[in-house]
């Protein structure tokens, strides 16, 4: 088993952080003020750049990589790789674990570039990165971003991946940030602030590098940001363009400038095309929609952009002037080609908080099918805040969905969408929204179970995997996940394979292999641990081994603390 290096300074520097607890939302102290990198073995990386090609053929075409947050810019979080299969996963071993040696959330995808060793570039709050040999699970070099004093953080001290590209990896950074660092050596080649975060825009999702720019984007909505897309030079930094997704002529007033909308988790890309589609969240403030009338275009929805310019194709709303948190903020799914009525059709897939499964075309947003609810509806649309402020009502989905987050996954061999989903009841309470520059922008507050009265008819499991026919909106099996079995909601995504596997990860730390036709749990392994990451899988050839890689450890926003620091890798040999 890989262990932590004695004297690492980066993760010294990162275990110095604390999080603190603030009024709605978090706060980190001890920053450091200059950023750290200490190499270790760095002559183990084998000096190949990775090129626009090879991210296209990442995971699909060659199942020797993971290039990206969501495998590939489609996001279908599906491996060609075909060594593990529903025969043999119950002899998938654990290979190693990787302590990252700093407790924090642990919400990254670790991404894999072929080559002899595999190297793994990984992350984790705050703000803290290693490459790590993707066999043996030694730490190549390590890192530890610079930051200010006093960041305003709704959700945790969050880092959900990097990104690459030629001999750089991309991380965002919790300023509302992006760093480029030299993947050979874990030097800091670059830094770009991309919003104030002393108004509260952060950042937290993995980029994505596609034809000569860095997307990326700002988390912040809770605080009465402005949410955007960026797209940066992914030499220098520079930007090269912004849209805002509360443009001004879509909203009443000058609501738009606190309207939030932020873009806070991986847009997906389809690189024929080259249209962006992004994932908006609620509009700002969360509760109170006296102060912004209208539908409140773009946030809670799919945003398509032109990937040259940034310029808006089309958007979809899934809950528009929204006063229940119903962020769109899942990563979309392209898919292209999908047999669908009497030809093909290209496609975007939005699983909503609303526990509804949207399938869009992808050329102009049109709505093509909404599935059967993942979940339960009670309640739904019914309680509006503002109308009666004495008036308290219990619905499902509460804000977390339906689902939240958690990255969804597609096959494209069985054809169908798998998703974790949350079934937790929610009570909404309105307060008049005030805005005040770095304070949150509320107007209200939620609830949360166990504090609610649950609905009569609610049936008790907090969560449940689920497999959904995008054609048809069919909901094919769902594994409802009772309390027994988990303390908590599903928090993390899935991924797909090449032999028709579903692996996900339980908030009781189980990893778990699904037969996805089906929905026969066909192994789990208990890793000690929520687990509220998605997953990454690749192939290498000079072992002959497929392996499975997920991150260990709660989100401290589920859980009120920072809890995990560990990378497991599990492998099959041919
Ligand atoms: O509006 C935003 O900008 C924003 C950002 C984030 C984030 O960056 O993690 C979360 C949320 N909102 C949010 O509403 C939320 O429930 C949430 C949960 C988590 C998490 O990592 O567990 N992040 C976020």
């Amino acid at each position: 088993m890989a262990s932590i290096h004695e004297h690492d300074k980066a993760v010294q520097a990162a275990q110095n952080i604390e999080m603190v607890e603030v009024e709605d939302g978090y706060t980190l102290t001890n920053l450091p003020d200059e950023s750290i990198t200490q190499q270790f073995d760095i002559d183990q990386i084998p000096e190949k750049d990775v090129t626009q090609e090879m991210r296209e053929a990442s995971a699909k075409e060659d199942p020797t990589s993971w290039l990206m947050y969501g495998g590939g810019y489609q996001q279908q979080r599906h491996t060609t790789a075909d060594v593990i299969t529903p025969e043999n996963v119950e002899d998938l071993e654990l290979e190693y674990l990787v302590q990252s040696g700093v407790a924090s959330s642990m919400e990254g995808v670790p991404i894999v570039v072929p080559g002899d060793p595999p190297v793994m570039y990984q992350t984790n709050g705050p703000n803290h990165a290693k490459a790590i040999n993707a066999r043996t699970g030694e730490t190549l070099w390590s890192y530890t971003c610079a930051n200010p004093q006093g960041l305003l953080l709704c959700c945790d001290a969050n880092n959900r991946g990097f990104a690459v590209h030629g001999d750089k990896v991309y991380m965002t950074t919790l300023d509302s940030g992006v760093v480029a660092l030299n993947r050979y050596t874990g030097e800091e080649e670059w830094y770009t602030s991309t919003g104030d975060h002393e108004i509260g825009y952060s950042a937290t999702w993995a980029p994505i590098v596609h034809e000569g720019k860095v997307i990326t984007g700002s988390a912040g909505g809770e605080y009465g940001v402005s949410g955007f897309v960026a797209a940066l030079n992914p030499d220098d930094g520079s930007e090269i363009w912004r849209t805002n997704t509360t443009p001004a002529e879509e909203w009443a007033g000058d609501s738009h400038e606190h309207g939030a909308g932020t873009v806070w988790m991986t847009p997906t890309l389809d690189p024929e095309s080259g249209m962006i589609h992004a994932p908006v969240g609620n509009p700002g403030p969360d509760f109170d929609g006296t102060v912004r009338p209208g539908p409140n275009r773009y946030t809670i929805g799919t945003l398509t952009l032109s990937a040259d310019d940034g310029s808006v194709q089309w958007h979809y709303g899934e809950s528009p002037h929204d006063v229940w948190d119903y962020d769109s903020s899942a990563p979309k799914i392209r898919v292209n080609d999908m047999e669908m009525g009497d030809g093909t059709r290209d496609v975007v897939i939005s699983p909503g908080k609303t526990a509804w499964v949207y399938t869009m075309d992808a050329g102009n947003g049109r709505l093509l099918e909404r599935s059967q609810e993942t979940t339960q509806h009670i309640n739904m649309w019914k309680m509006v805040p503002h109308a009666d402020e004495d008036r308290r009502v219990a619905f499902v989905p509460g804000a977390h969905g339906g689902n939240d987050w958690q990255p969804p996954s597609y096959n494209p061999e069985t054809g169908l969408v798998y998703m974790n989903q949350n079934n937790a009841p929610h009570e909404i309470f309105w307060q008049e929204a005030q805005y005040e520059a770095g304070q949150t922008y509320w107007g209200g507050g939620l609830n949360d179970w166990p504090d609610v009265d649950a609905p009569d008819n609610w049936n008790g499991n907090l969560s449940a995997i689920v497999a959904v026919d995008p054609v048809s909106g069919e909901r094919v099996w769902r594994d409802w996940i009772s309390s027994d079995q988990t303390s908590d909601y599903l928090w993390g995504g899935s991924i797909t394979t090449a032999t028709g596997l579903t692996f996900t990860g339980t908030q009781n730390g189980n990893i778990v292999a699904y037969d996805g036709e089906n929905g026969d749990r066909l192994w789990q392994f208990q890793l000690g641990a929520p687990i509220c990451s998605s997953l990454s899988s690749w192939y290498d050839p000079g072992e002959g081994k497929q392996y499975v890689a997920v991150q260990v450890g709660g989100s401290g926003w589920l859980h009120g603390g920072r809890r995990g620091s560990t990378v497991a890798v599990f492998g099959l040999s041919e």
